[in-house]
């Protein structure tokens, strides 16, 4: 089976963008995967699908794939980058739209300057996560904000690190570093996913505040790996600062791949994403026949 696909890339973090607004493609996480593959395929930390309006007063439906074929909930620089692929399609009327996502509707909208916003609705605190054990997990609750003690492993000596826990459409455990640079995003990263207190894993977040309005940010992404640039892991990481007393209400956020600008009026208020949607190139790809079609 032979597709066309636009390239594209927000502050770094990059993606494969399938336009399914006339026909759904019917691919399976094989070829999700196949897709995101940086050897056999054409390389993305996710594969961005945009589907046709799902209900009144929506615009389009905005579907998610990690690198590992997995569909997930939401993401940020990927909403960005869905807003400037509809627009310059010509397949969006407005400069705005509302997306629905499988974690509720997100509304982006395109700036002069060439950067894109986007409402990414408000923060949740109360995650669903598996009842905590005595072996994995030591809860600290700290004045209603979920600060957790996770032990990274079983041996005595395991390192034991402090997270907060939030959701910004997709889960995020985010903890606070002396120095970005130095951070064990590779030899934690994973184990803090598949860590057993999150049953749905969780993408890992390693915050350095610089001042109280500017943090660095690196994230181990859920079924991606260490990306350059995560923009619910930028808001995560942002309002956990402002939850903590760490922030002011607008930060800048340092990535690998460039800057995000997060802002965030507390309580139920909507946390606003901006930062960079680019298209890199386009291109037809074969792709090999195999395993299930996917949703
Ligand atoms: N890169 C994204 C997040 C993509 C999904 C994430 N890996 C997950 O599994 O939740 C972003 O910019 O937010």
């Amino acid at each position: 089976m032979r597709i066309r696909f636009t390239k594209m890339q927000g502050a770094g973090n990059d993606f494969v963008v399938l336009d399914e607004t006339r026909q759904r493609l019917g691919l399976t996480a094989a070829q999700y995967r196949q897709l995101a593959d940086r050897h056999f395929g054409v390389g993305a930390d996710q594969i961005l699908s945009v589907r046709p309006s799902p209900a009144p007063g929506i615009d389009f439906e905005y579907v998610i794939h990690n690198a590992d074929g997995g569909e997930v909930e939401q993401c940020g620089n990927g909403a960005r980058c869905f807003a400037r692929f509809v627009a310059d399609k010509g397949l969006a009327r407005g400069d705005r739209i509302r997306v629905q996502t499988l974690s509720g509707v997100i509304e982006p909208r395109l700036g002069v300057d060439g950067r894109v916003t986007v409402d990414m609705g408000p923060p949740e605190f109360e995650m669903a996560l598996v009842p905590f054990d005595d072996a994995g997990l030591d809860p600290q609750p700290d004045g209603g904000w979920h600060k957790w003690h996770l032990a990274l492993g079983t041996q005595p000596d395991a390192p034991i690190v402090a997270v907060a826990v939030l959701s910004m459409g997709n889960p995020h455990a985010v903890q606070e570093v002396a120095d970005v640079d130095a951070a064990p995003v590779r030899e934690q990263g994973p184990r803090i996913e598949h860590h057993p207190r999150f049953p749905n894993r969780v993408n890992a977040g390693f915050l350095q505040v610089v001042d109280r309005g500017r943090i660095r940010l690196r994230v181990w992404e859920r079924g991606a790996g260490e990306t350059l640039a995560c923009g619910t892991g930028a808001c995560a990481a942002v309002v956990a600062g402002i939850r903590l007393g760490r922030l002011d209400r607008r930060v800048d956020v340092e990535t690998r791949g460039g800057l995000l600008t997060i802002e965030w009026d507390g309580g139920n208020a909507p946390v606003l994403m901006t930062g960079p949607a680019v298209t890199v190139f386009e291109g037809e790809i074969e792709l090999q026949d195999a395993g299930e079609t996917t949703r």
